[in-house]
Parts: structure tokens; C-alpha cells; sequence
């Protein structure tokens, strides 16, 4: 508890233990009476610091606004400050591009396995949810990938929606933040087996409150002009993109007053989107542990796998990375972020497509010329 929330609560117990006191004197309302409407009191303060909490967490994971605001400053010092912070940041993150002769070293003899996140990773973000297709072109690179090595796509999305958009039968799919994950439907190489029968859904349980949460969010912030409320089956994000930022505090009360009466569920937040999911301990890290074990690297120092993402989400997954000490996470990112992952990339697209095509070129060396690599 902050400082800020124990100064709240400390005189509402007073009055609470004062009102208990006087429950004998008449013409005043009794005791249970009072103490009920300061508990409300102190609830009401509780949440608006919740609120409060949420909506600075709003504006603060809104990157355009950073850039656009140190941009319309038009001052120099500022503008070298900030090309100093982003200097200091890639020397810890540095281009996966620029870092390739590195990764390939560390690759060397390693069994690839790729992990990628879609909105942001694979998809340039925009407005509206339902329209964050993806070029041919990176489709291409995918369906090339995933002949090499097995591929999966980590998403917060709905499994069915984010399928829809990539439209790949022989890629592992984790959806609803890695809560709903299922083998490839199509084998990547027709001599082996395939992981068909594969699927794990640890948050099954939580379907029909999703369902009803969903629901009542619909109903609630239909006042809020441009909020959008999208059911991604094990979770929801409730988007405010298209949201005015004056409407933002509404918005943030309503869900935080919806999800008070759903103590099994939390909010956490990605870009421009508040995420609603179950307490489960499961995460896109707990998922990508669990497809490297089922593809049967749990205990192996054989593999080398590639994460790349671009929301707070993927975080989990950087860190299960570090934590093995295998692989490299790579960030997509234009601005400084906290991060866990080893190297960044700018361009949600075009440089994906870029470490692909090296990815590939790499796997054609070490195919072609197996005794430089061995
Ligand atoms: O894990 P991800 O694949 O990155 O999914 C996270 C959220 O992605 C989607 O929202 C984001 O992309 C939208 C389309 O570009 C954009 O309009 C929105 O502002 C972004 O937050 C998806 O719609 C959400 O459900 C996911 O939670």
C-alpha cells in the first residue's frame, strides 16, 4: 500500500472505531449504520485512486505522444536529450540487424525455434482492430520461416481471429495472451509428424465469465464515444484508441467499476488497450515454456529460440529467455522502453521481414556449408 492510499484509509477507521463508540447515543444513525456509509466512503477513495493510477498508466504507455510532444517543443536541447536517451538505450538494446554476425555466432549448431507476436510484430498497428491484416509479403516470409523451423504466433488476440489474419495451417497458434494454444493443423514437412492433437487452454474455466464481463463492458461503454470492447474468448481488451482523451477517466472508471465486482479477473495494459484477463499464473512466457517443451527442448541446450515482440505482454516471454539463458528476444520498438529483450527492431514490418530473410539465408549456409558451422 503507497503512502498516499494509507493516509486515506487512516482517518475512515477512526470514524469507523468513533462510530462504533457512539452506537448508544440516540438521535444519531446507529453504529452499523455509519460504519457502512464510511466503508463507502473509503471504497469510493480507494477507487478513485485506482482510477486515478489507471489513467496516468494510460497516458503514460502512449509513445506518440512522447514523440509528438518532444517533437512540437521544437527545442534543441530537448531534442539532443532525447537523442541522447535513445543513444544509451540502443547501446544496452542494440538492431538486431546491426547485431546479425553476433546472433548468427550464437545460433551456430542450434535448432531454431521462431516466436512472433502479431499486433505490432507482424501488423502495423491501426485504428480499427478488425482491419490489422498482413502483407502477402510478410505472409510469404512466414510460410518460408515456418518450412525451416516451427513457428508460432503469440498474441493477445482470439486463436480463430488472429488465424483469420495469418491464415498459416502449419504455424503453432497461442492466443487470448497464450491462454488458448494449438498445434498446426497442416504439417510443416510432410516426411515428419505433426503436433495436430496439440492444445492447451488453462483458463477453460473462466470462459462463461468472460462471456458475461464481456457483455456488461459492452453495455457500459457504449456512453464513451469510440471505446471498442473486443472479445478475445479468455480475455477482453477494451480499446481506446479511437477515444478522445478527455473521455479517458470515463472509460477507465467504468471498466475499473465493472471489474470491482470480478475479484478472479485483472486489467493490465498494452497499446492503447486495457487488457482484462484472468488471476491464472499464465502468460505469453508460461506459453512459449510450454511449446518448447512440447516440440521436446525442455531440458535441452540445443535450441535457440527467437521471440519478437513489441507490447508489454511479450516482456513475460523476454524474461523466461533470460532466465534460460537461451535464445534472444528482440523488442519492436522506435521509442525507449523498459525492457527485457536483448536487441530491438524499429519497423514492426520491413525489418521483420528483413531477420527473416537473414534467418533464412542462415539456414541455406548452415544446410549448404554444414562444415563451417560444425
Ligand atoms: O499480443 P498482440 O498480438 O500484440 O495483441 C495485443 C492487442 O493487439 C490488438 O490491439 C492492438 O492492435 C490494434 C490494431 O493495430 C490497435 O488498434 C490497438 O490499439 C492495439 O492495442 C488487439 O486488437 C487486442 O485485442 C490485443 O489485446
Amino acid at each position: 500500500m503507497t503512502n498516499h492510499e494509507s493516509n486515506v484509509v487512516g482517518p475512515d477507521v477512526m470514524l469507523i472505531a468513533l462510530a462504533a463508540s457512539i452506537s448508544n447515543t440516540p438521535l444519531i444513525p446507529n453504529a452499523a449504520v455509519l460504519g457502512e456509509l464510511l466503508l463507502h466512503h473509503h471504497h469510493h477513495h480507494h477507487d478513485t485512486s485506482k482510477i486515478n493510477n489507471l489513467i496516468d498508466s494510460m497516458r503514460a504507455s502512449s509513445p506518440t505522444r512522447t514523440r509528438s510532444s518532444s517533437l512540437a517543443n521544437n527545442n534543441n536541447n530537448n531534442a539532443s536529450d532525447n537523442q541522447d536517451t535513445i543513444n544509451s538505450w540502443m547501446l544496452y538494446h542494440p538492431s538486431a540487424l546491426n547485431m546479425f554476425d553476433q546472433i548468427v555466432y550464437n545460433m551456430k549448431g542450434k535448432k531454431i525455434v521462431t516466436f512472433l507476436d502479431y499486433d505490432g510484430t507482424l501488423s502495423p498497428i491501426v485504428a480499427d482492430p478488425d482491419k490489422a491484416f498482413m502483407t502477402k509479403k510478410m505472409r510469404g516470409t512466414l510460410k518460408d520461416i515456418a518450412r525451416h523451423f516451427p513457428t508460432a504466433i503469440v498474441t493477445g488476440r482470439c486463436r480463430d481471429k488472429v488465424y483469420s489474419f495469418v491464415k498459416l495451417a502449419e504455424l503453432y497458434y497461442a492466443g487470448s495472451h497464450g491462454m488458448d494454444i494449438k498445434g498446426p493443423t497442416k504439417s510443416r514437412n510432410p516426411n515428419k509428424g505433426n503436433d495436430k492433437a496439440l492444445l492447451c487452454q488453462p483458463a477453460s474455466k473462466f470462459l462463461p465469465m468472460i462471456e458475461e464481463v464481456y457483455k456488461i463492458l459492452l453495455e457500459k461503454t457504449k456512453c464513451v464515444p469510440g471505446a471498442k470492447v473486443e472479445n478475445n474468448k479468455f480475455c477482453l481488451s477494451v480499446h481506446f484508441r479511437c477515444v478522445d482523451e478527455k473521455c479517458w477517466a470515463a472509460l477507465a472508471e467504468q471498466v475499473r467499476l465493472v471489474l470491482n465486482e470480478y475479484p478472479k479477473l485483472k486489467l493490465t495494459q498494452g497499446r492503447k488497450v486495457l487488457e482484462i484477463r484472468p488471476t491464472i499464473k499464465w502468460d505469453k512466457g508460461k506459453a512459449l515454456q510450454f511449446l518448447l517443451e512440447s516440440l521436446g527442448y525442455e531440458n535441452s541446450n540445443d535450441v535457440f529460440p527467437i521471440y519478437i515482440g513489441d507490447d508489454r505482454t511479450d516482456e513475460d516471454a523476454f524474461k523466461v529467455l533470460r532466465n534460460r539463458g537461451q535464445g534472444i528476444g528482440i523488442l519492436v520498438s522506435r521509442v525507449p522502453k523498459d525492457t527485457e529483450a536483448s536487441y530491438t527492431l524499429k519497423d514492426p514490418v520491413e525489418a521483420s521481414s528483413k531477420i527473416f530473410l537473414l534467418l533464412l539465408l542462415f539456414n541455406f549456409i548452415r544446410k549448404y556449408f554444414l562444415v563451417l558451422f560444425i
